[in-house]
């Protein structure tokens, strides 16, 4: 698959996996929410929520499918009201993601869940941001802002999530398309997407994580994203499967979510390598990784061990993420020539 990569002892695979640096490209930033924090947050901020213990909490995480999820999604946000919280949320998940060797990261966040309930959009913003910065500071991990548009809200309500975006535009690199997927196909927002790629952002959408492979020809060709996030889907179509490796568009692929959706019945079955070996610019995130039971090492090195992939899959993995992040080509170049030197450490 790469020249460069030599043969790694099974044995040394995982350490190899947690060790290579990485850009995670699928992560939505109230999804690192942990519930030690929702309780902390809840406390600071005088929230009420409707569970009495941590544990009670976690025990809720049990998923039958991504709806099932977002209602207790939704529901953890609740606790975020001040500019701290965000920061401190941000922070939080940064200081787990250096541990796991992540580099660079580009953030989700859904601004219309904490608008909705009273909290400005600057609030927001600059909470992110400000962890942001510090991140870059203090940890060496470069991070940035893509703003999401919640999909089962009308395409009326993302336009005035845009305008209320605008005075923080130059804190924002990317507007992503979230929440219920099935019922909420891409070109229901084709006209903000449109007024987005006017603006300069860059484009990425969710699409093909439950529904089916023509939501992700339409995120492709009405809302004309340079990334899908998740994308799974899109094995059962043949023709959507060669424009994909043809024009290289990355797929931020979530195994751990996956599972846990019941999108596939076991990581066994998952079809990464399936999806690498079409040729495709595969990627691995966490998504929403204080739900799901991992971080992005978790999600690497469980994948790898169900599914028998080497180290030609996993310097391709890494490779990816770099490639399709939306940072400078001598800033790809650096990353990936670290990335190879890990690589000839281990060979
Ligand atoms: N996996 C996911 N799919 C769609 N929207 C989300 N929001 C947070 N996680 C999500
Ligand atoms: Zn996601």
């Amino acid at each position: 698959m790469n020249p460069v990569v030599k043969p790694v002892a099974a044995h040394r695979l995982p350490e190899l996996l947690r060790q290579m640096p990485k850009a995670e490209l699928h992560i939505h930033i109230e999804g690192s929410l942990e519930p030690e924090l929702i309780f902390a947050l809840a406390q600071r901020n005088g929230v009420a929520i409707p569970y009495r213990t941590v544990e009670e909490l976690r025990s809720a995480y049990a998923f039958t499918n991504l709806q099932s999820f977002l209602d207790i999604y939704y529901a953890g946000a609740s606790v975020l009201l001040t500019e701290q919280d965000f920061y401190d949320m941000a922070q939080a998940y940064f200081a787990r993601a250096a541990k796991d060797h992540v580099v660079h990261t580009e953030l989700f966040f859904d601004p219309q869940t904490h608008t909705a309930r009273g909290v400005s959009m600057e609030t927001v913003v600059n909470g992110l941001h400000r962890a942001c910065v510090d991140a870059k500071a203090e940890l060496g991990l470069s991070a940035s802002l893509i703003m999401c548009f919640l999909r089962h809200l009308s395409e009326e309500d993302a336009f005035a999530t845009l305008e209320q975006a605008l005075p923080y535009r130059d804190r924002i690199i990317g507007i992503g398309l979230d929440s219920g997927e099935v019922g909420n196909p891409p070109e229901k927002f084709s006209r903000v997407f449109a007024r987005c790629r006017e603006l300069g952002f860059h484009l990425v959408a969710h699409a093909g994580e439950e529904g089916p492979p023509a939501y992700v020809w339409t995120a492709l060709d009405v809302l004309k994203v340079e990334r899908i996030d998740h994308g799974v889907q899109s094995s059962k179509d043949a023709a959507l499967m060669r424009r994909l490796a043809q024009d290289r568009i990355p797929l931020t692929v979530c195994p751990l979510s996956n599972l846990k959706l019941c999108v596939f019945p076991d990581l066994a079955s998952h079809n990464l390598r399936q999806l690498l070996d079409a040729g495709l610019a595969v990627t691995v995130n966490s998504d929403d990784p204080a739900y799901f039971g991992g971080y992005m090492n978790e999600n690497f090195t469980q994948t790898f061990a169900a599914t028998g992939l080497a180290a030609q899959h996993a310097y391709a993995l890494a490779r990816n993420s770099f490639e399709a992040s939306f940072i400078d080509a001598s800033e790809k170049r650096v990353f990936i020539d670290r990335l190879s030197q890990v690589f000839e450490t281990f060979s």
